[in-house]
């Protein structure tokens, strides 16, 4: 049996701010692809977008990064990664994705440049190296191909992570450029949990390029089901309602602590005595 694809999962979304769902959607989108056993997810990297962005009561970024890094201590693979939400201009999808393919293409480049003993390059036979380097002037073919498949087999494949709702927001007119949607599931692939009112399967059907690119979309039933949305929080926030359980506790105290999404009034109403009683 070949061995799995390395694979990064990247996230990409404006965390306003993140919630527990958007933590479960790695857990769920790793233990789908490892089921698969064509895949070992590496590593999960969550982008938030820039404030360029302009959503509707986005949050400054330097807020929405703070809260992912609270609610990222309880994860030992999942990482945030600034330089989308950095750049001033808005940053299309498809060339985060590209961003962060081309920077692991570097880092594992670099790694695995060998450096130019004999013991060493005996030892790259049988993995990967550079095989540009023109040190290697004269291997035979077969150690050429043996080194290219050992290269294929080391290289890192980074793949969207999203919820069904990004995908379907591909069909709305405007929002994607085809070239992008083409590059993101045709270079990169895609991995979508399903969602409260999205049917992906169909809206994959109905489109001819998704249905192209079909083999590299992974749609995975996420059957415990939990809408929780950033908005549904924001809501909650807004109006003084519990949101414990929902999203980190650290996140909550942020929330508090800074007077987010006009918590400030409802904090006096005893929305976060749940906090205080714990903290007599
Ligand atoms: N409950 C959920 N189930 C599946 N995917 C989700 C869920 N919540 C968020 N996502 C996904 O997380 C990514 C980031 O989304 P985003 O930051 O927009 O969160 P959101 O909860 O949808 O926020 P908002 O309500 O502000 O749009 C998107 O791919 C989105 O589809
Ligand atoms: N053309 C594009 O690349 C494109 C279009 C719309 C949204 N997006 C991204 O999808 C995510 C959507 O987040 P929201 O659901 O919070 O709007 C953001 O990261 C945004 O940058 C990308
Ligand atoms: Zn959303």
């Amino acid at each position: 049996m070949t061995s799995p694809t390395k694979c990064v999962l990247l996230a990409c979304g404006s965390f306003n701010p993140v919630t527990n769902m958007h933590l479960r959607m790695f857990e769920i989108a790793k233990d789908a692809l490892h089921k698969t056993q064509k895949f070992s997810v590496i590593k999960g990297i969550i982008s938030p977008v820039s404030d360029a962005y302009n959503k509707k009561d986005l949050l400054p970024a330097s807020h929405r990064c703070e809260m992912l890094k609270l609610a990222l201590k309880s994860s030992n693979w999942i990482n945030m990664d600034t330089w989308e939400c950095e750049q001033s201009k808005w940053t299309e999808t498809a060339k985060v994705l590209k961003y962060h393919q081309s920077k692991i293409d570097r880092e594992s480049n670099t790694r695995s440049k060998p450096a130019p003993t004999k013991k060493r390059r005996k030892d790259l036979r049988n993995v990967h190296i550079n095989s540009n380097d023109s040190e290697f002037d004269d291997m035979s073919v077969d150690d050429h191909n043996a080194i290219n498949e050992a290269l294929k087999k080391d290289s890192v494949n980074v793949r969207l992570l999203c919820g069904a709702d990004l995908l379907e927001s591909f069909g709305t007119p405007g929002l994607w450029a085809d070239k992008d949607i083409e590059d993101i599931v045709g270079k990169y692939g895609l991995v979508c949990i399903t969602r409260e009112g999205s049917d992906p399967r169909k809206f994959i059907y109905e489109s001819d390029v998704l249905t192209k690119y079909q083999e590299n979309i992974i749609i995975v039933t996420e059957w415990i089901f939990n809408d929780i949305s950033s908005t549904k929080i924001r809501r909650a926030l807004r109006r003084g309602e519990s949101v414990k359980y929902l999203i980190q506790d650290i996140v909550i105290d942020y929330i508090r602590d800074n007077h987010l999404y006009g918590v400030e009034d409802n904090f006096r109403q005893g929305m976060f005595q749940h906090r205080q009683v714990e903290n007599q």
